[in-house]
This record gives structure tokens, C-alpha cells and sequence, in this order.
């Protein structure tokens, strides 16, 4: 896997840094500093006690943890949180509770989501009168099938 250098600061001196729980891991596992019970449909936004500086052309992805998601429904809010490389504030995540009946109960320390590092690049926008053709067109929201109508449809209809 290749590696860059990201410099990283401690607000929270005691809570372990961001960690790659395996090699091939595209994402590292980030704690929560606090203790939490996120009642079920509720939303809490975490600290997770590091701030980092992401050299430029690079972004940080902030993503759920599947075993989370299928087990108690836990996800992020705005999934996946981007964390720009001039942001030198703490990465916070915001949590959100997916399960319509179970509270989910997070302790500090716990991994509660993963930190994808990715090159990024600025699109330079340019108008023009007519994009090129291509295969899709403007084909989308299913337009390739694959999937059932199920009752109860809301959405685009087709
Ligand atoms: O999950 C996240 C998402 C964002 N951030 C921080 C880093 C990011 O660089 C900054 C701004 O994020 P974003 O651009 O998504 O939020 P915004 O609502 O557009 O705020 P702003 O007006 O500050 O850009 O907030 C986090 O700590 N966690
Ligand atoms: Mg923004």
C-alpha cells in the first residue's frame, strides 16, 4: 500500500491515534473522546480527539464501520464526512442511530468510525453548448434496471 505523511495533533492526549486495523486496510479507525447512548433516529456529533494536516491534493473521508451499521444500526450522518486538507480543527463525526427501536451505547475509545485518505483534484468547470455524446446518455435512477418495484414507491418514477 503506498503511504503519505499526514501530520497529526492530539487534542485528546489519551485516546489512541488512528489506526489501520490490518495492511490492506483503505481506512484508519477513529474513536470517540465521550461516552454516549444515541437514542434510536437520534443524531450526536463526536470528537475524536485529533486534528490533522492533510498535505494539499489529498482529502480525509470519514465513513461508517460496516460491522456498526449491520449489527446496531449505527452510520454517519453525512457519510462520507470530508475533511479538507486546510482544516487544522479537531474531526468531529456526526452519528447517527439507523435502528428504530435499540439505543446504541458508545464508549470512549470505542471505534465508532474510518478515516479514508484520498488524492483529490480540483475540477476546473468550463461551459460550454453541448456536452458529448455518450453510451448512458442522460440515463440514470435505475435506468439499467436490475432491480424490483417494490409498494409503497417513493422517489422518481420511471
Ligand atoms: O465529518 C466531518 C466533516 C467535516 N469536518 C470538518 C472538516 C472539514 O474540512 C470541515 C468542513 O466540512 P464541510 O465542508 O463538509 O462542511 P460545511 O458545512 O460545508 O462547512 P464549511 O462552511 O466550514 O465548509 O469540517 C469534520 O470534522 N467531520
Ligand atoms: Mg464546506
Amino acid at each position: 500500500m503506498p503511504s503519505v505523511e499526514v501530520l497529526l495533533t492530539r487534542i485528546d492526549p489519551d485516546v489512541p491515534l488512528p489506526s489501520y486495523a490490518r495492511p490492506g486496510d483503505a481506512g484508519a479507525d477513529l474513536v470517540t473522546t465521550v461516552d454516549v447512548i444515541i437514542a434510536p433516529g437520534q443524531r450526536v456529533t463526536v470528537g475524536t480527539g485529533i486534528a490533522i494536516a492533510l498535505p494539499e491534493g489529498f482529502a480525509g473521508f470519514v465513513h461508517p464501520r460496516s460491522g456498526l451499521a449491520a449489527k446496531a444500526g449505527l452510520s454517519v450522518v453525512n457519510t462520507p464526512g470530508t475533511i479538507d486538507s486546510g482544516y487544522r480543527g479537531e474531526i468531529k463525526v456526526c452519528l447517527i442511530n439507523h435502528d428504530l427501536t435499540t439505543p446504541i451505547s458508545l464508549r470512549r475509545g470505542d471505534r465508532v468510525a474510518q478515516l479514508v485518505v484520498q488524492r483529490v483534484e480540483h475540477a476546473v468547470f468550463r461551459e460550454v453548448d453541448e456536452l458529448g455524446e455518450s453510451r448512458r446518455g442522460t440515463g440514470g435512477y435505475g435506468s439499467t434496471g436490475g432491480h424490483q418495484v417494490l409498494t409503497g414507491s417513493a422517489g422518481t418514477e420511471d
